[in-house]
């Protein structure tokens, strides 16, 4: 029996036979003993402090490792201690100094971190959810259903938390599965249909995210019998209102459609029974000031007056006020970190690529066509006006793109996005909208054709590709005009060991002030049209124009101008290429 079986067997309570344990103690020596009564010691004094913090290294912490060493290899403190009345560690000692050990293991090897009190071990597969938390057998069928094989860490460490009924904070890598972390424990809590109205309230910030869990809801709660709905602007508010929402279990929408309903009058909503509710995105939805999110959300938790709620909190993400917010409101909260806190997730490749100018990012789209791009591709755009005109620029390269933003009717958004899932649309460009949550199936390559507003919007946006273990790789074009969040999103690439030049991280660090306010102010940029690439002179004297103040003002950027001249270089390369009229484009069909 490998190490690996004992864990399985100690989570499931399985006891050892005692026989081999007296054969280990009768062959131990008086530094053994010392140390187990020492481990002992250690253990109960653990278990008695009520200690707000465990983490993976969970264990010893480096003082008591240092003792602990002492212990076997200073002989004064030997012979001392040898004196000492010799304590017999128990069997129940033994297994539950062993049980911790496989546990820290467990979490040191899936980069799971967790804070709070009484945090249960983490299930290596989903069958230890039924044997320790009584899940039932039709949501494993359905897992095993959505070919789940065994659960990703951020499923192994928060569904036996959110089995446990616990306020939970989480935050995972893009693409890893958080939407099945909560929604799986929920259904499994709520059971049946109880006709006494919503039980479970899931949100999230745009109306496309929202339709993709509500399509994994429906799926992981077959033959459950429970009923879920939907509610988007489109649909009937008479579905929520009086006893017609009695039939329904779980709702799903954004925070926005469901404080218009909670405030109509009389209110199309009732939300007296939730039990559970679960914010995804949290950071952008709990965070206050920069959208009116927060405020959207105060009135749904308002309205959520059963005693027995629960919060669950899910984003790649988090920002330090919204940590804080549910330290201070959530009791007995358990938070679980994987990987680094606000880190791009490891399986996309990253690159970032000088272009020069506004009309630089065109030929270099173009050049990346004309050398083949394998589809599906996600550009990013930083207005719905940008975006309306790259497509007109794309579309005439016969390449099969569409474009999605906030002012495209539902009916557009929701084509366009089955469109781009079936394979129709092999270049979709996009705003912030579609920046986070969304799951699109092997999305290749992600184009930060615009610069991203924050280091959190870029985790965000290249997570769409090298999801679910799969690689992708995303590729952000820069101009002088993207200084300010260059060296942070530089590294974030470099923690995930992509190559960036080092002068781009020995800029200096932007203010605060000035990052803040990026993020909801864009930079004024040239407009993408093919005419400016016939004006690639003056553009560049635009360029020039603009960057010498920014050159006069800082160091760092003088140094940016000498290192990137190489770059640019390349830039002038691809500058012959025309706006393409024929249709001889390389896109390689999956
Ligand atoms: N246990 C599992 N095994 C294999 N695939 C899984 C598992 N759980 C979820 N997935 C798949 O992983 C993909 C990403 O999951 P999900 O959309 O929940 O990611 P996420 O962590 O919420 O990402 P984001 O932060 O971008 O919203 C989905 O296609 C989902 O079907």
């Amino acid at each position: 029996m490998d190490t690996h079986d004992i864990f399985l067997q100690l989570t499931r309570g399985a006891r050892f036979n005692s026989k081999p344990k007296t054969a280990i103690k009768a062959n131990q020596n008086t530094t053994d003993e010392i140390q187990e009564n020492k481990t002992a010691r250690s253990i109960i004094s653990k278990k008695a402090k009520s200690d707000e913090e465990v983490s993976h290294s969970d264990g010893f912490s480096s003082e008591e490792e240092e003792e602990s060493f002492n212990y076997i290899n200073g002989k004064d403190d030997i012979k001392k201690l040898s004196k000492k009345p010799k304590k017999t560690v128990t069997a129940e000692e033994r297994e539950a100094k062993l049980h911790e050990e496989m546990v820290t293991t467990i979490r040191k090897e899936n980069l799971i971190t967790v804070r709070g009190k009484d945090i249960p071990a983490p299930v290596t597969t989903f069958e230890d959810l039924k044997n320790e938390y009584g899940m039932s057998d039709r949501l494993l069928q359905n897992l095993a259903t959505a070919t789940y094989s065994k659960p990703t860490p951020i499923q192994m460490q928060a569904m036996p938390l959110l089995l446990q009924g616990r306020n939970v904070m989480a935050s995972a890598p893009t693409g890893s599965g958080k939407t099945i972390a909560f929604l799986a424990p929920i259904i499994n809590d709520l059971r049946k249909p109880s006709k006494v109205g919503f039980r479970a309230v899931v949100l999230a910030p745009t109306r496309e995210l929202a339709a993709q869990i509500y399509r994994e809801c429906v799926q992981l709660a077959n033959q459950t019998a429970l009923k879920i709905h939907f509610q988007a602007k489109s649909n009937n508010n008479n579905e929520t209102s009086g006893n017609a929402n009695k039939k329904y279990d779980i709702l799903i929408s954004t925070p926005n459609r469901v404080r218009f309903l909670l405030e109509q009058e009389p209110p199309a909503l009732h939300l007296t029974e939730v039990e559970w509710l679960v914010i995804d995105e949290a950071d952008r939805l709990m965070e206050e000031g920069i959208n009116n999110f927060k405020d959207q959300v105060d009135v749904i938790l308002a309205a959520c007056t059963n005693k027995k709620k629960k919060l669950a909190l899910f984003s790649a993400t988090y920002t330090v006020p919204v940590a804080k917010w549910a330290i201070k409101n959530l009791p007995n909260l358990a938070r679980v970190i994987v990987g680094h806190e606000n880190s791009a997730t490891n399986s996309v490749e990253q690159e970032l690529l000088f272009v020069g100018s506004e009309s630089g990012k065109l030929l270099a789209i173009r050049d990346m066509v004309r050398k083949g791009l394998k589809p599906p591709v996600l550009v990013f755009v930083q207005s719905k006006e940008r975006a309306k005109e790259l497509f007109q620029e794309l579309l005439y390269d016969g390449i099969n793109v569409d474009l999605i933003h906030a002012d495209r009717s539902q009916q557009q958004r929701d084509n366009c996005v089955r469109a781009f899932r079936e394979g129709h649309i092999w270049v979709l460009i996009c705003t912030e909208l579609m920046g986070r949550g969304i799951d699109f199936k092997g999305v290749n390559l992600v184009i930060n054709y615009d610069f991203p507003p924050s280091v959190i919007s870029y985790i965000h946006r290249i997570g769409r590709t090298g999801r679910a273990g799969r690689n992708g790789k995303a590729i952000t074009f820069f101009t002088q005009n993207d200084t300010p969040n260059l060296r942070s999103i530089a590294n974030i690439i470099k923690e995930s060991n992509g190559k960036v030049p080092d002068f781009i991280l020995a800029m200096k660090k932007q203010r605060k002030s000035e990052r803040k306010w990026l993020e909801s102010h864009a930079p004024k940029r040239d407009s993408i049209s093919t005419r400016i690439s016939k004006n690639v002179e003056k553009e560049k004297d635009n360029v020039e124009k603009n960057t010498k103040p920014m050159a006069k003002k800082r160091k760092a950027s003088a140094e940016f101008d000498k290192k990137s001249s190489k770059t640019k270089l390349s830039t002038k390369k691809s500058s012959n290429l025309q706006p393409s009229a024929s249709k001889k484009i390389k896109l390689k069909k999956q």
